[in-house]
């Protein structure tokens, strides 16, 4: 047995690429600038970020820095604010009708909240997966992956389409599994390959910042494997911000990791935040050890 095999905290393998069959990594690369610029992961911060529903305040002054290409997993117990947290991230909080919130989030320096910012340029720049996979199940496995385009206002052509489709699939390491059923529904797949659509739909766009919100709870440990290994490969290419409730998982996929904790009736804050294996093996709060060693959660 392999030491990663007995090691629950071992980083997992990047998901190995597949062969450029059919479209070249440079054509792939060509076909996203003409579509949508330079691409680059993108640095993402949130400054002093406090949030509300109604007269209820749910974040307070939470501040944290999300470094260009890394993995930054945020934990803490339920009800703390984490995927409030995440979802002031790329704009959806204000999607809520009792939602406010005050504070920045700036990417690569621009304030994604600012007068002359469109919503729509932040929900291509910084995507989103869901806990419970939601491909459009009707729709074709191609079709799903360019569903992005059309949303971001995105004009491609079928040719640009087909490097698209191919090269996120790829990307979201399922290639294999869909090349030979493209146009079969999306809805057929098993959870863990309709969340890897979900990912490559998401990278069809180019974004610069992945969120995820507890992204493996729906599968089982395969797709979980599977989820992580995609996460790995992705590494360096798009930022990505995790909330996981698994403390194995924060650890073998994360570079930093922000603890989130509401005490009784408070909203919640970060409590500590750093360097993954740092927060794990030498925690500077005593909650953060009594959390990440499960005294309660
Ligand atoms: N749409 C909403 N309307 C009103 N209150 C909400 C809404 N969404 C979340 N809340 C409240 O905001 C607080 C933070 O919730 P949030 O879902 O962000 O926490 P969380 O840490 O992600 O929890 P979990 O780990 O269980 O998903 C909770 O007290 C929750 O009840």
């Amino acid at each position: 047995m392999k030491l990663a095999e007995l090691n629950p905290f071992a980083r997992p393998a990047a998901a190995p690429d597949a062969p450029y069959t059919g479209v070249s990594k440079d054509a792939a690369e060509e076909v996203r600038a003409e579509l949508f610029g330079e691409g680059h992961a993108g640095g993402l911060v949130a400054d002093s970020i406090t949030a509300w529903f109604g007269e209820r305040k749910v974040l307070d002054r939470v501040s944290l820095d999300m470094k260009a290409g890394e993995v930054t997993a945020l934990i803490g117990p339920s009800g703390c604010g984490k995927s409030t947290f995440l979802r002031i991230l790329n704009r959806m909080h204000e999607m809520i009708p009792t939602a406010s919130l005050a504070g920045e989030v700036r990417l690569d320096g621009a304030d994604i909240y600012g007068p002359t910012e469109r919503i729509t340029a932040a929900r291509r720049n910084i995507g989103m997966i869901f806990q419970k996979p939601n491909p459009f199940p009707a729709m074709s496995i191609y079709d799903n992956v360019v569903a992005g385009l059309k949303l971001s206002g995105v004009r491609a052509t079928r040719d640009q389409k087909d490097v698209l489709v191919e090269d996120s699939l790829k990307k979201a390491a399922i290639w294999d599994e869909v090349k030979d059923r493209l146009d079969q529904p999306g809805g057929g797949l098993s959870g863990g390959q309709q969340q890897r659509l979900c990912i490559a739909r998401s990278l069809a766009v180019s974004p610069r910042v992945l969120l995820m919100d507890e992204p493996c709870s729906a599968l089982d440990p395969t797709s979980t494997r599977r989820v992580e290994e995609t996460i790995e490969s992705l590494r360096g290419q798009v930022t990505i911000v995790i909330v996981t409730h698994n403390m194995q998982q924060a650890h073998r996929v994360s570079d930093t990791t922000a603890f989130f904790l509401a005490s009784l009736g408070t909203p919640g804050v970060i409590v500590e935040h750093g360097d993954t294996q740092a927060m794990f093996d030498r925690p500077l709060d005593p909650r953060t050890h009594d959390y990440v060693n499960g005294v309660f959660g």
